[in-house]
């Protein structure tokens, strides 16, 4: 099977031929995709699944997941019950709203939910028939899909306010009630008013998080307190200016702020001044606050206003800058290498999916600092070789997380998330980078290790769980990593007699 998808020059038609091989024979797709996950996750995965979604129309050869329209109003529990698998342990969600940085791509987004959960399965051992993968198609504001005849989903601009609020509700509601309260909701690729919404709405009644915001501040989380571990200085003495003020920016800002906060008792609104945000408008400072979005709301520090990047890099003078904004090259030469004035060792996260929206590739990151930067991207790049050096790009990808994540929650059967697990599972990936991925430039463990570094971040969120009163399998087990290890899926023929 490897011999055959290899002969695929291009990543889609490899793609495609996964998709086949998951639907024909499961066990064989998990048991090749565990195998050469190093391989392969960037097929199943970003940033081969962006362009599937871009094309999913004229790709698409069969169902996948549930999808649930507003035509399905008031019958959404029925919709549920449709689905063939009963024991349903996670649901990955999007309204296709914000694909990686691709913008609405409607029903199309499916491909998302499908491809995170081929990893919940790949990466944490979760079991396949236990995930769900649902798209809610409340129609899309992409006029070039509305035209496409290939669109598979609803022809009419996106519902809002309280039609959209209504069909969100139904089903997550049903959710609960088909599968009990330890099903775990896993919010994708919404976009930004939505995803804050939700998940403070139903972040006390159900057990969800939103991967963008929180999955993606664990990873970013982990690679910096790897960053710290290997450089000297603590996470207080960096100053950190985010491009992009959205789910993964606020989000990712957010918990180093917490994880500052625990580490030095300073309060939550002193240590969040260490943090710089820039949107589509400039240096997020005082002055704007009355007319930002309340997510932004706490990073509007004193400061007189600044335009453009590069003046915000030489004002704040970062040590960390971060791109989360989903717009590809504003990472631009004058940018970096005024990062590598300012800094021996600049950290430089050029976090936004797929590719073609990654804030500058690691050859740039590399080269724009003659070989100083310490560099990681969402999507993978290559490694680079740079005078007599070879950098070995970190991918700060919430893939690391998620999957371990869910695993732990899972199998401690916790009823909520709480910020704390995400600090443990940031921790504990940390944890496992080593002297030697680091001296490669590496601020991340490599995924062939996956699942063994999945079954330690279980673990660790399993403890917080337990420790938090969240958990409802009791007792604990004692030794939480073995257990981890223990309820793992495996892609293995069982022997007939
Ligand atoms: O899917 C990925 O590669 C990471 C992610 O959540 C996003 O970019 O929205
Ligand atoms: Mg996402």
């Amino acid at each position: 099977m490897l011999h055959n998808i290899r002969q695929y020059q291009v990543p889609l038609q490899k793609y495609m031929a996964m998709m086949d091989l998951q639907e024909r024979n499961q066990k064989l797709f998990y048991k090749l995709l565990i195998d050469n996950v190093e391989e392969l996750l960037p097929i199943v995965y970003t940033p081969t699944v962006g362009e599937a979604c871009q094309k999913y129309g004229s790709i698409y050869s069969r169902p996948q997941g549930v999808f649930i329209s507003l035509k399905d109003k008031g019958k959404v529990l029925e919709v549920l019950r449709n689905w063939p698998e009963k024991n349903i342990q996670v649901i990955v969600v999007t309204d296709g709203e914000r694909i990686l940085g691709l913008g609405d791509l409607g029903c199309h987004g499916m491909g998302i939910p499908v491809g995170k959960l081929s990893l919940y399965t790949a990466l944490g051992g979760i079991r396949p028939s236990a995930c769900l993968p649902v798209t809610i198609d409340v129609g899309t504001n992409n006029e070039k899909l509305l035209d496409d005849e290939f669109y598979i989903g609803l022809r009419q601009k996106r519902a809002i306010g309280q039609e959209y609020a209504e069909l969100l509700h139904e089903f997550m509601t049903a959710v609960k009630q088909n599968y009990g309260e330890r099903i775990l909701i896993q919010f994708e690729d919404f976009a930004n008013h939505n995803a804050f919404d939700l998940l403070e709405k139903y972040g006390t009644t159900h057990l969800v998080f939103n991967d963008d915001i929180q999955g993606t501040a664990s990873v970013v989380l982990a690679g910096l307190i790897s960053a710290m571990k290997f450089l000297g200085g603590s996470l207080a003495d960096q100053r950190f200016l985010f491009l992009g003020a959205g789910e993964a920016g606020t989000g990712i800002a957010e918990l180093i702020a917490l994880e500052i906060s625990k580490q030095t008792n300073m309060p939550l609104e002193e240590t969040r001044k260490k943090i710089w945000l820039v949107d589509s408008k400039g240096l997020i400072v005082s002055s704007r606050l009355e007319s930002l979005q309340h997510f932004k709301k706490p990073w509007a520090h004193e400061h007189e206003p600044v335009k453009e990047l590069v003046d915000a890099v030489n004002a704040i003078k970062p040590t960390i800058l971060i791109g989360t904004s989903g717009q590809g090259r504003t990472f631009t030469k004058e940018v970096v290498e005024a990062m590598a004035s300012l800094n021996e060792k600049p950290i430089i996260f050029s976090l936004s999916n797929p590719t073609s929206q990654s804030e500058c590739t690691a050859e740039e990151a590399y080269t724009w600092s003659q070989g100083r930067a310490i560099f990681a991207s969402g999507s993978p790049f290559d490694p680079f070789e740079y005078g007599d050096n070879v950098f070995v790009p970190g991918q700060a990808n919430n893939a690391y997380i998620f999957p371990g994540l869910g695993l732990g929650l899972i199998m401690s059967g916790a009823i909520r998330v709480h910020d704390d697990m995400l600090l443990a599972a940031a921790e504990a990936l940390a944890g496992q980078v080593t002297q030697e991925n680091f001296d490669k430039g590496l601020l991340y463990p490599p995924f062939k290790n996956i699942r063994k570094i999945s079954a330690h971040i279980a673990a660790e969120v399993a403890a917080k769980a337990y420790e938090l009163g969240l958990a409802t399998r009791l007792p604990p087990p004692k030794d939480l990593v073995k257990y981890a290890e223990s309820c793992m899926y495996s892609p293995a023929y069982r022997t007939y007699r």
